[in-house]
């Protein structure tokens, strides 16, 4: 090895807890953030550089880089610094968080399917190299084509470049056909000079004799004559498939038709740009000053504001602010569903400015919204990346000018990644990454987390308040009705009390909107035979399968298994197979019968499948194009509707009766939160809770709204039992398909943990869900006081893992470490 000879210590894109040192001395630049390809394991692959320099390891013989991809770096070292210390927290592999934070375009991820996603004109191809046009036509005529296929193909020294270079350019993609399809149409229509009735027959008479094209000129014209819009369009594909890609290709070439690119996103059609930014009510006026200026002395404040009190109003103007300063802003969100109708509030006010980042958009659209930030020079230029709106994954952006991260419904368990690793919660992070950008987090919810709103009152975190809604419009009045009282009267008509079936018929005549609840989807929660009890339970999960009777299915929401519903009972043969409790989807068909009037949506995971189909829902209740929406936990968050009058809650009990120690805490969030759905416009709001249970004092807090009393009485439970945010936990999972290796191995494991932490360590257990998916399950939990040093007993507690893995005679066991479970 030479003097110029460098050693390069890169991350690898697996759960592996180190980097790998390889040497370089190929005379280009490397600085850490770049990608390279290297070798590993016999197979190429795409690394990160995380580090530079001239020791050679001493223990074995390294490999050489193949190839570097960039020549500016495409991670950041800040992003590096946050890698590293989501991976220490969270006890996972730097390679998991690479994984998770960095689009597949730019992993180049060698299992992924990748294809031809725009086809590119000869005159284009003439100026690539023979290997470009090689591996081009080798794409396309593979649909299920795998980068590893290609580097078998083609042999590993330059198709990452080549490949690199072609994503760059949009030509291939990591998108499957049906997110891609779903986001762009290739459409054509006629060219503008082509668009009239008599033109178009001039030129029709030139075409004689290649009929195919003269079919497609045809098909325009009976178009145009029929309904007399000339600039009617069709999608390219559509034509493909009915007449030939050649000839269409053909008519493109003469100029008589042109093909464009229809986004069918809905955010992207939003009007941009009124720049109006919102004048606030004097409430909100003191909060936003107080605001900025707890900023001076503190890193993180606490927005607690009710339901519709224009928090979103206070982010804006605080949006603003950074954006005058040159300032980036990241937007944080629990879920997909939300950004709907946020996406529209901000970009009516800042326009193209805003950038949206999250698991639905393609990973096209990921990339290049990446590489801009990274290009991004916020002192000279406007673009999407001032304002970044997006869900949990968007803290890996690279920022390059960070001024405020906002993390809005901050108590949502939805922040946190449960599978796969890195198991982290984006509001905690996101408080690092402003640290590690020295700007600051705001956090907001109507019914802050009991962690942060701690934190608030003991100093740590500034809070600001909002007790009233906007324009002193009161809050919703709630009330209890109970279920039990009404089945003994015989007066429930089917799962509606009378209270609910009341207020819902007075709202309907009054033109108002009602939002029902309920937190399971499917028709029944289970079915069972009437005859012997049977109940179907899924194969691989230990669960019972919920009925969906649209699909005339009984399905597992834990991993998707799925059977016919059968009409016999296998085991007593009987045929009187019924359905036990109510989901979503019986409750819209029970509603559908008593108010036949009515048009009715339905929002949960079986109706927003399809990649617009929440935000088409959505719109079409702000609309009034419906009258009832009936929903899961999606109903409850954030939206904003102001038609809406009576919110029914078809069944609270449900929700407390969930063993957990946040379950109260959850389940008053959850029933303020849908409740703050209704009368946000004029008031008048009703809302109904439905319960067996209507002595359960948790009630009283909901009835007052009284997030204070819930803390107070909370906050004193988790203090004398030893829970967040006194304590912090860290919950392990023991994991294998046989269920006494669980076993064994689990109690192996809590014996060695107990000798080194004693008391603090609590099970092993069989958690609420015992199997999933063929893996049988116990849980082991660890509770660290505050005298204990949290990150170092996280590094034993790795090391007793890694101990046992290594000693025990049980062999294959998954230890799953959750850090701050929720
Ligand atoms: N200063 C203002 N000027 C005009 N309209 C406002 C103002 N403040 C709030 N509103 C309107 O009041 C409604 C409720 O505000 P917003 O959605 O921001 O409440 P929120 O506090 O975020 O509620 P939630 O916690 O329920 O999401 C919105 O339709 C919003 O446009
Ligand atoms: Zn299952």
């Amino acid at each position: 090895m030479s003097d110029s000879t460098f050693f390069v210590d890169v991350i690898v894109p697996l759960p592996l807890n180190a980097t790998f040192t390889y040497h370089y001395d190929g005379g280009r630049n490397i600085v850490p953030g770049m990608r390279v390809v290297v070798p590993f394991r016999n197979k190429p692959m795409v690394a990160i550089v995380r580090n530079i320099h001239h020791d050679c390891p001493t223990d074995y013989k390294t490999k050489s880089i193949y190839d570097i991809l960039d020549l500016v770096p495409s991670i950041q070292d800040s992003q590096l610094n946050f890698w590293s210390w989501i991976a220490n927290y969270y006890q996972c592999c730097i390679g998991e968080v690479m994984k998770a934070a960095v689009p597949t375009s730019l992993r180049l991820d060698g299992d992924a399917l990748i294809s031809v996603s725009e086809e590119v004109e000869v005159e284009t191809q003439n100026e690539w190299s023979d290997k470009y046009r090689e591996i081009y036509y080798y794409a396309l005529g593979d649909k299920a084509l795998k980068l590893s296929k290609l580097i078998k193909e083609f042999g590993k020294k330059n198709v990452y470049s080549i490949v690199s270079d072609l994503v760059q350019q949009g030509v291939f993609s990591f998108d499957s056909l049906l997110t891609r399809n779903k986001q762009v149409v290739k459409m054509v229509r006629l060219a503008k000079e082509y668009q009239h009735e008599r033109t178009l027959e001039i030129i029709m008479r030139g075409f004689r004799r290649s009929t195919i094209q003269l079919d497609i000129l045809s098909l325009f014209y009976d178009n145009i004559s029929r309904s007399g819009d000339s600039s009617i369009s069709f999608s390219l594909s559509e034509i493909k498939a009915k007449y030939s890609y050649s000839a269409i290709q053909a008519l493109i070439k003469k100029g008589v038709v042109e093909k464009y690119d229809q986004s069918i996103v809905l955010d992207e059609n939003i009007s941009s740009t009124t720049n109006n930014l919102p004048i606030l009510s004097l409430d909100q006026e003191r909060v936003y000053k107080e605001i900025l200026s707890s900023f001076f002395t503190k890193q993180v404040a606490l927005l607690h504001g009710v339901t519709a009190s224009g928090k979103t109003e206070v982010y804006i103007r605080l949006i603003a602010d950074c954006l005058k300063q040159r300032k980036q802003v990241l937007y944080l969100l629990p879920e997909i569903g939300l950004t709907t109708q946020i996406v529209r509030r901000l970009k009516s006010v800042f326009g193209n400015k805003v950038g949206l980042y999250h698991s639905r958009i393609s990973d096209r659209q990921r990339m290049e919204l990446w590489n801009e930030m990274l290009q991004y020079d916020p002192k000279v230029e406007d673009g999407p990346c001032q304002v970044i709106l997006g869900a949990r994954s968007s803290i890996f952006l690279p920022f390059k000018h960070l001024g405020l991260i906002i993390v809005d419904e901050e108590h949502e368990t939805s922040f946190k990644q449960f599978d796969p690793s890195p198991r982290y919660n984006a509001r905690d992070a996101a408080i690092v990454l402003a640290h590690i950008h020295q700007c600051k987090t705001l956090l907001g919810s109507a019914t802050p987390s009991i962690e942060s709103y701690h934190n608030a009152l003991i100093g740590k975190y500034a809070l600001s308040t909002l007790d009233k809604r906007f324009n002193d419009v009161a809050l919703p009045d709630i009330v209890l009705a109970d279920i039990s009282e009404s089945k003994r009267t015989k007066s429930m008509q089917g799962s509606l009390t009378p209270e609910l079936y009341h207020e819902m018929k007075e709202a309907l005549s009054n033109n108002k909107q009602i939002i029902l609840f309920q937190n399971r989807r499917g028709y029944g929660l289970w079915v069972q035979c009437r005859d012997c009890q049977w109940t179907p339970k899924c194969l691989h999960c230990d669960v019972s399968l919920t009925h969906h009777k649209g699909d005339n299915a009984l399905v597992c929401h834990y991993c998707g298994y799925k059977m016919y519903m059968p009409k016999i009972c296998p085991t007593c043969s009987g045929s009187q197979i019924h359905d036990i409790g109510f989901g979503t989807e019986k409750i819209e068909s029970e509603i559908a019968a008593l108010f036949p009037q009515t048009k009715l949506l339905r929002l949960d995971l079986d109706t927003t499948k399809k990649k617009l189909a929440f935000d088409k829902i959505v719109r079409e209740f702000e609309n009034h194009e419906a009258d009832i929406l009936i929903g899961t936990q999606m109903v409850t968050k954030g939206l904003d509707f102001s038609n809406v009058a009576v919110v029914g809650i078809m069944n609270a009990d449900a929700l407390l009766n969930f063993p957990d120690f946040r379950a109260y805490e959850r389940s008053f969030q959850l029933m303020l939160q849908v409740s703050g759905r209704a009368g946000r416009a004029k008031g008048g709001g009703k809302v109904v809770v439905q319960t067996s249970d209507v002595k359960n004092p948790l009630f009283m807090d909901v009835i007052h709204s009284d997030y204070v009393g819930l803390y107070r009485n909370q906050i004193r439970d988790r203090e004398q039992f030893c829970y967040p945010p006194f304590y912090r936990m860290v919950s392990l999972f023991v994991k294998h398909k046989f269920q006494n290796y669980v076993d064994q191995f689990a109690d192996q494991l809590a014996q060695i943990l107990r000798q080194q932490f004693g008391n603090r360590v609590l099970g092993p257990e069989y958690p609420l869900l015992s199997r999933i998916q063929n893996q049988y399950q116990k849980q082991i939990i660890l509770k660290f006081g505050p005298s204990d040093s949290v990150s170092t007993s996280k590094k034993r507690i790795q090391q007793i893992i890694q101990f046992l893995n290594q000693n025990s005679e049980i062999k294959g066991v998954t230890v799953v470490i959750d850090v701050d479970p929720m």
